[in-house]
């Protein structure tokens, strides 16, 4: 699914009402009217002992009044709207269609006004897409107010004060907190990427009819990837295929005390169909693994050289740092894997070496990086949210390396300048191991010759999918580990095949 920009949903948003049979109020309507029916069946609204509504002057409070009136019949309704010269269209005709239903909003000319007892539920419809600057004045002043107060929060399109693209110049205390928010046919960049989407809360898109034509042809660098996306990238074993055929990884880490993260990631590498798995790594890891997972082949690297293992292996693919350490021992192991044209995994302390000894430079097509935000600085400093996003997709555009950001909507960045935000996945995995589990997976796809930013995407996605079933499964964030999600790659899987 398309992610586009504030301008490119403006534009949808006309073209629609051009060039199909419905006018623009009747769109409101619409959105409306669908963002009503997602809401009547979330948590939040069944929590609810009131509704306040608080609409703003443009089309978002149209669709707030819209919504008030919809949700009348069924609650005690109040609404609230801000005062202004410059009342939309659509909403001056939804303030009408509000008192002939019986409902007189009450104008905010003060925050004192607004009442927010704490078992209420507040719809913000206060500004949307058509934000042009940051909140000040009153309307900051309301932001501030609802945020104090507690008092639940369900977005309408967007929390108001964000900006649906970049707010690196925005200020974050004059966004409203919500926790639900319900954004209108597609997701909004802003939404994905922290530290706004933190603010929006849980994110449903609801469809409101705009024409599907036009969104096909407008050109946006980013895409939100789901189970339908990377069905398509899926490729079922042959019946007739044999073990050499599945391809053998070389996986390197687990130096010193740091054993389990390369248990965990060559249980996550064999569970993802790797054919033949060497798992070189220190000697308490090399002891420990025939135990753990006998599958897996392993070596000891204090008695192994790396380029005479290579040659004899001749691994289809790479991945070295879980648990690699950052030793001088370990950086002429990584050193000398950064010269082999294998495509290959750079995971956790691989990447604190590569910014410690700046070899960002060295990175090339063959390389998929997968950084946590804290690694992702290190490798390619400060900056703003906004501005960091497009250093990434620039270096991925310029060396060819595909980069994981990882993160709630992981990131993945492609050479061709195309960033998908994976939407499988959930907070139980912000665990320890979760991305050595990561690392395995990929090493899998690579090794079974999935092109690096196919492998990428799928692996993340299929990270993300086990990561929800074994969540499905325990029922409880806190207690999933990351063995959990490595038990349950197989759903995951059969997820991909079932329709293919
Ligand atoms: N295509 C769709 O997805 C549809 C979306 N709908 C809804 O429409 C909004 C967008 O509506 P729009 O009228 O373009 O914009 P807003 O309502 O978000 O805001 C515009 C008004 O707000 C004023 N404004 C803007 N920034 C500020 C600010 N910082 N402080 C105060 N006021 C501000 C602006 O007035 P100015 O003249 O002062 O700039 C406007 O009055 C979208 O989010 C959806 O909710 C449709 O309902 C269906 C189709
Ligand atoms: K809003």
């Amino acid at each position: 699914m398309k992610i586009l920009s504030a301008e490119q949903i403006r534009e949808a948003d006309r073209y629609t009402i051009q060039n199909r049979p419905i006018a623009s109020i009747d769109l409101m309507e619409a959105a409306a009217s669908a963002w009503v029916e997602t809401f009547l069946q979330s948590l939040l609204y069944s929590h609810r002992k009131s509704i306040i509504i608080v609409c703003g002057p443009g089309n978002n409070g149209g669709d707030g009044l819209a919504i008030a009136r919809m949700l009348k019949p069924l609650n005690n309704v109040t609404v609230y709207l801000m005062p202004s010269d410059n009342y939309s269209p659509d909403n001056l005709a939804n303030q009408q269609r509000l008192r002939e239903s019986g409902i007189q909003p009450l104008l905010l000319h003060t925050t004192d006004i607004l009442t927010l007892p704490p078992d209420a539920v507040l719809i913000d419809a206060l500004y949307g897409s058509g934000l042009n600057r940051p909140l000040t004045g009153l309307s900051a002043d309301i932001v501030r107010k609802i945020n104090a107060s507690g008092v639940p929060v369900a977005a309408v399109d967007l929390p108001s004060g964000m900006f649906a693209d970049s707010n690196d110049h925005n200020t974050l205390h004059t966004i409203v907190k919500a926790s639900l928010t319900i954004t209108f046919h597609l997701p909004k960049l802003a939404l994905l990427m922290m530290p706004t989407g933190e603010l929006a809360g849980e994110i449903k898109i609801v469809n409101i009819g705009l024409d599907s034509s036009f969104i096909d042809q407008q050109e946006s660098p980013h895409h939100l990837q789901d189970a339908d996306s990377v069905k398509v990238l899926y490729r079922p074993r042959s019946l007739w295929m044999h073990k050499g055929q599945a391809g053998r990884g070389l996986l390197i880490g687990g130096i010193g005390h740091t054993a389990g993260a390369v248990l965990l990631a060559s249980s996550a590498a064999l569970r993802s169909g790797i054919g033949l798995l060497y798992t070189a790594c220190g000697l308490r890891a090399a002891q420990a693994l025939p135990v753990h997972r006998p599958e897996a082949i392993a070596l000891d690297l204090n008695e192994t050289d790396l380029p005479d293992l290579v040659s004899s292996l001749e691994p289809d693919a790479i991945a070295i740092g879980p648990g690699l350490g950052t030793s001088q021992a370990s950086a002429e192991l990584l050193n000398e894997i950064l010269e082999y044209p294998i495509p290959t995994v750079l995971d956790a302390d691989a990447l604190n070496l590569i910014a410690k000894h700046r070899w960002l430079h060295r990175l090339g097509p063959n390389h998929l990086i997968t950084p946590h935000p804290k690694e992702a600085l290190r490798l390619f400093g400060q900056a703003k949210p906004f501005e960091f996003h497009q250093n990434l997709l620039k270096f991925s555009q310029s060396s060819k390396t595909v980069i994981a950001f990882k993160g709630r909507f992981t990131r993945i960045y492609t050479p061709e300048g195309i960033v998908w935000f994976n939407n499988s996945g959930n907070h139980g995995m912000a665990t320890a191991g979760s991305g050595d589990v990561l690392t395995g997976v990929l090493l899998a796809l690579l090794a079974a010759g999935y092109p690096v930013a196919q492998a990428a995407r799928l692996g993340v996605w299929l990270h993300g999918a086990a990561g929800d079933a074994a969540l499905l499964r325990l029922n409880s964030p806190e207690s999933l580990i990351a063995g959990d999600i490595i038990n349950h790659l197989h759903q995951a899987f059969h997820q991909l095949s079932s329709s293919t």
